[in-house]
């Protein structure tokens, strides 16, 4: 159990209902995953791993440093939620990645898939560039999603249908400091 205070010092205040996910826990997957991706693309051959801003960047600069190949990291900024909790079925890309795609083994790291409305909009998008692979690297997945374009090849975790909070993940653009994976008190 992480220390309260400073867990309170980082929500202003808000207890959290519940830990899902321990920061050694999560260390001891994203070890896993990297491990995974580097033996799952062959030695000489590059990556370009594109990370979802902004519910990625925690999960992603863990994550690429456990991986063993050379590689680009570039960002795409995509954002359906604004406030709630519910996404609103539109997804903005406020920013398109400018790497060339074309030929490269690509990796989509996501935070989280939910309703699944994040991926099938950027998916058909990022295969348009005829990459030489497209696979997706998701920290969470709710397997809510039916109609998926592309199931995850990698998940860290299988989360419960609450909203979740911390590594990367917000409410309200607050709490993606927190080095665990929780959720808050309603
Ligand atoms: O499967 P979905 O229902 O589409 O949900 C997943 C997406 O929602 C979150 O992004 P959000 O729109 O909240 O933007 P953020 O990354 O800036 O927090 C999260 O980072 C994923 O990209
Ligand atoms: O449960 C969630 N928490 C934070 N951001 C999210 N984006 C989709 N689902 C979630």
């Amino acid at each position: 159990m992480p220390d309260t205070e400073l867990t309170l010092a980082r929500t202003g205040g808000r207890p959290l209902s519940r830990i899902l996910f321990s920061t050694e826990q999560i260390a001891e997957r994203v070890r896993e995953i990297g491990r995974e991706i580097t033996e799952a693309y062959p030695k000489d051959e590059e990556l370009l791993v594109l990370g979802t801003l902004k519910g990625s960047f925690i999960f992603l600069s863990d994550v690429v440093r456990e991986i063993a190949r050379p590689m680009e990291v570039d960002f795409l900024i995509a954002s359906s939620y604004g406030g709630g909790t519910v996404s609103t079925g539109e997804v903005s890309l406020l920013y398109d990645s400018s790497s060339v795609l074309t030929g490269k083994h690509v990796i989509l790291v996501e935070d989280i898939v939910d309703s699944g409305t994040t991926l099938n909009r950027l998916l058909p998008q990022l295969r348009t560039h005829n990459p030489a692979s497209l696979e997706v690297c998701a920290l969470l997945h709710k397997h809510i999603a039916r109609d998926l374009v592309l199931e995850p090849r990698w998940v860290g975790f299988d989360c419960p249908h609450d909203f979740v909070i911390g590594y990367g993940l917000d409410h309200s653009e607050y709490f993606r400091n927190l080095p665990f994976i929780g959720v808050i008190q309603p």
